[in-house]
């Protein structure tokens, strides 16, 4: 018989410290393919600090971050993980289609997630000429989340993703998360607000900034 195969992804004992004091200390946890996990905290409790490092973005202090049980070395990106941050990941002066095809040539496609897809997914058919500059912040993050669901990552973590959406566009976060969910894929979210549907529920960490 063969040996189970290890989660896609684990948090061993994570250790972040800035300025001499932990954000989080010895932080442990799993998300495995077809989970949601709902990162809750206060303001400044970590989450974003959390995913960032899951990101690979930044270095913990201690433990490690491991993908299919690999151990994930910090660097500009993973093929498995599709990371939705705070701050716009888009080139403003290029249009919205040419920022999905942009993040397509460096982060790849799934199969049937091209361009005009992706934006009628979102809810931004017709603005494929528009640059990301003269978009809304909604529209901004509608963008961003097309640029997640046109990836072929198995992991999302997403850094606020509700955040600057409108209700249709929180129940969209919801319905791309819980399809991408029960294909099998994982997702990390952090949010303050209850606007997680019960399918992004599937368990929740709560975040408590450790000093
Ligand atoms: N670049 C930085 N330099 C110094 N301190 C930082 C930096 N980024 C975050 N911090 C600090 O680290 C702590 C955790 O911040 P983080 O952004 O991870 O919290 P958060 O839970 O995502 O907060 P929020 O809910 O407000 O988005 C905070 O005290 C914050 O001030």
């Amino acid at each position: 018989m063969s040996p189970p195969s290890p989660p896609l992804l684990q948090a061993v004992d994570l250790t972040f410290v800035r300025d001499a004091s932990p954000i989080f200390d010895q932080l442990a946890f799993e998300v495995d393919h077809a989970e949601a996990l709902l990162v809750q905290g206060e303001n400044g409790a970590g989450k974003t600090t959390l995913l960032r490092v899951l990101a690979g973005l930044l270095a913990p202090e201690q433990g490690e971050v491991r993908l299919k049980g690999e151990l994930m070395r910090p660097s500009r990106g993973h093929a498995d993980i599709a990371y939705l941050g705070h701050l716009p990941a888009l080139k403003a002066d290029l249009t919205a289609a040419e920022n999905l095809d942009l993040a397509a040539g460096l982060l790849g496609k799934r199969d049937g997630h091209d361009v005009e897809a992706a934006l009628a997914r979102v809810g931004l058919a017709g603005y494929d000429d528009q640059l990301a500059r003269s978009l809304s912040a909604g529209q901004r993050k509608r963008l961003m989340l097309a640029r997640v669901w046109s990836a072929p990552a198995a992991l999302w973590l997403l850094d606020e993703p509700y955040a600057n959406l409108d209700l249709e566009g929180i129940a969209l976060v919801n319905d791309l998360i819980s399809e991408h969910v029960g294909e099998g894929g994982a997702a990390l979210v952090t949010t303050h607000g209850a606007y997680a549907a019960p399918p992004v529920r599937t368990r929740t960490l709560h975040l408590v900034r450790a000093s």
